[in-house]
């Protein structure tokens, strides 16, 4: 299976399973995020949510360059990247404290995954990048709206994505993307992160929640993620991304 999905003790996980691929995104995680936030957005009983990659390589390496690069014009690319970005205002407006669990590498539209979280815990590992800007393209799954959106920064912002580099975790907590730093177990970085919210009740972090969608409700936060993807199915169509993939496909 592609991806996995567990409920216990109140968490909802997540976890890509495409070691073999940096956890790269392909439709049927796609139709299995879908699945998860179906299964979980009504849930009261669920107090977390967690989304991570499998292995301890990677979070996630964004799209999977081989399935989605058949996607050729920006009327091809934008069903896929207009569901994504929809799928992560999904994740960013859970009723719950959303955790991504950054276990290694997450690039391109895995930084996106990330960023649609409340939380991201960092392995001390990791390396992290808005790497889109190689490709000839942006972000495409409404990351850039995210980012702009939670963090008041505008130039920090700006150059994280415009200069498409890959940061150290260490970076990333200075920049202000990795919430928290772990080492070792991913478990024990998890579980420590949540003892400090666990001494509140979890209707405690629902009603902050809230607060925080209630905003993006209003200034039409959906739309605009929306608008980013078609914006870069445009770039998904020309000549410079077609042979930037090529080169990234041709290299294996
Ligand atoms: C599509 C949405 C768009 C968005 O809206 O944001 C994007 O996500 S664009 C960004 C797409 N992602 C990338 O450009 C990342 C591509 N991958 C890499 O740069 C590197 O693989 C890595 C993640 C930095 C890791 O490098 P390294 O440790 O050297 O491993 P390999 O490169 O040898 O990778 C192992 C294996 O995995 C395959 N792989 C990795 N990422 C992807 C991917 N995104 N899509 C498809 N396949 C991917 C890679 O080709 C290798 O395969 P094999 O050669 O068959 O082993």
């Amino acid at each position: 299976m592609d991806y996995n999905i567990a409920i216990e003790n109140g968490i909802a996980t997540f976890t890509i399973n495409r070691s073999d691929v940096h956890n790269a995104i392909n439709s049927t995680v796609m139709d299995g995020l879908k699945q998860f936030l179906d299964q979980i957005e009504d849930d009261q009983d669920i107090a977390y949510t967690v989304i991570t990659g499998a292995g301890d390589r990677a979070f996630c390496s964004g799209g999977d360059l081989s399935e989605f690069h058949d996607l050729r014009t920006a009327e091809e690319a934008y069903p896929m990247l207009g569901a994504m970005a929809g799928l992560l205002y999904r994740v960013a407006t859970l009723p719950m404290p959303v955790i991504a669990l950054v276990n290694g590498t997450a690039v391109g539209g895995g930084c996106e995954i990330a960023t649609a979280c409340d939380y991201r815990i960092v392995s001390a590992s990791a390396k992290a990048g808005f790497i889109q800007g190689r490709l000839a393209i942006t972000t495409g799954w409404g990351g850039a709206t995210l980012l702009f959106e939670k963090d008041g920064k505008h130039d920090r912002v700006f150059r994280l994505l415009s200069e498409a580099e890959v940061f150290t975790a260490n970076q990333l907590l200075e920049a202000g993307w990795a919430t928290e730093i772990y080492e070792g177990d991913r478990e024990d970085g998890l579980q420590r992160f949540l003892a400090k919210m666990s001494a509140h009740h979890p209707s405690v972090h629902r009603a902050y929640k809230s607060v925080a969608i209630r905003k993006w409700t209003a200034d039409f936060m959906r739309d605009r993620m929306l608008e980013e993807a078609r914006q870069c199915s445009i770039l998904w169509g020309s000549a410079a991304h077609h042979e930037a993939v090529d080169q990234f496909l041709n290299n294996k």
